[in-house]
């Protein structure tokens, strides 16, 4: 399995639930869309999932991993096999697309001259290779998300994890980001993806889990979402 949650419970400050006693196993290789009203619960899973929360009770395991057991000091070199994108990109301003890139690498310390070369194929894969010199401001929404796609991916992630994704964008846009985290899945990579689109989740026939007020209210193979 890539992820298991055994009986997670996530109760914030003041006896908030984010979620209660969650249990899901996600295969190696799966396209996971995980919808749901909003404050059901959904960043709250991302959040632990990335380590970002520590859960009330139960037991996360991630790729071997089990949580309990991951120190301080052990979780940049863990995170770093999961790749994330954001509703809203999250690209640094001042650097151009290449540097946002390589940014990642450098702070793995991966050498020098494999950067270059590993940057460049990442922003070929989405299509932006000619733009590599581009700040992201001169980009549109569609390329900018891609940018943080290669970004998230330069790493070679295992999982990867998206929060909306598509939630800034048009969508024809949406769907063209959707079928590249797609073809990323085909190449071996789990991917999660939390969205609020139904029309892409409906026409795309995953796996769907839906939360409601902290629980897994359905969870089908090749799912829908009609609420
Ligand atoms: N930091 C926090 N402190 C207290 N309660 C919180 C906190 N973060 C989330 N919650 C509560 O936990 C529940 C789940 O919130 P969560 O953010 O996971 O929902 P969501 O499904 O991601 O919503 P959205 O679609 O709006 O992003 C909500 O009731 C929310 O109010």
């Amino acid at each position: 399995m890539m992820i298991t949650l055994k009986n997670v419970t996530k109760e914030y400050n003041k006896g908030n639930i984010g979620l209660e006693d969650v249990s899901l196993d996600i295969a190696k290789g799966e396209f996971v869309f995980i919808v749901g009203k909003s404050g059901s619960g959904k960043t709250t899973l991302m959040k632990l999932l990335q380590k970002e929360l520590d859960v009330t009770s139960g037991q996360i395991i991630v790729n071997g991993q089990d949580y309990k057991k991951l120190t301080q000091r052990n979780l940049p070199k863990f995170r770093r096999q999961m790749g994330m994108v954001f509703q809203d990109f999250r690209l640094l301003k001042d650097r151009t697309i290449f540097e946002n890139v390589a940014f990642a690498q450098q702070v793995v310390e991966v050498p020098h001259r494999y950067i270059k070369h590993q940057v460049e194929n990442m922003l070929e894969m989405v299509g932006l290779k000619d733009r590599m010199n581009a700040f992201p401001n001169e980009l549109s929404g569609g390329e900018q998300q891609r940018v943080a796609i290669a970004r998230a991916l330069v790493n070679h992630p295992v999982l990867l994890l998206a929060d909306e994704p598509t939630g800034n964008l048009d969508p024809v846009t949406a769907k063209g980001i959707m079928e590249l985290l797609s073809e990323i899945n085909k190449s071996g990579t789990t991917v999660l993806v939390v969205t609020h689109n139904k029309e892409l989740v409906n026409e795309m026939g995953k796996r769907v889990i839906l939360i409601e007020d902290g629980h897994i209210e359905q969870d089908e193979i090749r799912g829908s979402y009609d609420i």
